[in-house]
């Protein structure tokens, strides 16, 4: 079986996290071996770059290397051979967030990140590693501000007025335009039941499930 890789995108309180182990349980019931990771994250080299990027003041610039510093040896350490073993790959947020929060959210150079990004996601398999499907949880800020209000010890982007959050939203807007196809947008403001649903018919519908 060849290797499928799934990442899970949206504004801090879109639902992911609801929905990615419910996913992989739908996957793994359909025999396929499944590798649960996060970004920035996901080694231990990475997890330790996340404690900094997420707790410690910096300027932009550091906070997009930190990230692509995390994916680069997520890619090579976990990801990679993951794909090469033929496993699914579910990884809450990827590259789409660097685009929505460093450049939406931050504003910062768009052209940078994508230089950064081809450097970075260039591996023996392939000249530029890219999710083969990006479920987006599309959500206004206003409803993830509501839905987070008081649920979590916020950290540096959380901590963020709902202005920031509505740049990142037109970030991960953009980033679906640019390449629809690789994009499954799931509105996200509906109840967790229809929300499943709708992930789960964009993902028979591509093939994954
Ligand atoms: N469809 C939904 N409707 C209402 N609340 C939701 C829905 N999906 C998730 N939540 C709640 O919103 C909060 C954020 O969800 P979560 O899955 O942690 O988001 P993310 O991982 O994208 O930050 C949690 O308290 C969760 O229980
Ligand atoms: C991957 C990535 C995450 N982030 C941010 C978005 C999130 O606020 C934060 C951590 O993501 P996440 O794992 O979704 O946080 P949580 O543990 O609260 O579910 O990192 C970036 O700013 N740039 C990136 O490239």
């Amino acid at each position: 079986m060849s290797g499928l890789f799934l990442s899970f995108e949206g504004i801090d309180g879109a639902g992911k996290s609801t929905h990615i182990e419910a996913l992989a349980q739908a996957l793994r019931a359909r025999g396929r071996t499944v590798v649960l990771t996060r970004e920035p994250g996901g080694t231990p080299l990475a997890e330790k770059l996340r404690a900094l990027a997420l707790n410690d003041p910096m300027d932009p610039l550091t906070e997009a290397l930190l990230m692509f510093a995390a994916r680069r040896d997520h890619l090579q350490q976990v990801i990679e051979p993951a794909l090469a073993r033929g496993d699914v790959v579910l990884c809450d947020r990827f590259t789409d967030a660097t685009f929505a929060y460093q450049g939406g959210g931050r504003g910062f150079d768009l052209d940078v990140l994508a230089t950064l990004e081809r450097w970075v996601q260039s591996v023996p398999a392939t000249p530029l590693r890219q999710p083969d499907v990006t479920v987006w949880f599309d959500l206004p800020a206003a409803v993830a501000a509501q839905r987070l209000a008081g649920a979590r010890v916020p950290d540096r982007f959380e901590s963020q007025p709902q202005a920031f959050f509505e740049r990142v939203a037109g970030g991960y807007a953009a980033r679906a335009k640019a390449d629809p196809g690789r994009f499954l947008r799931v509105a996200a403001d509906q109840p967790r039941d229809q929300v499943w649903q709708d992930v789960e018919e964009g993902l028979r519908k591509r093939g994954v499930l």
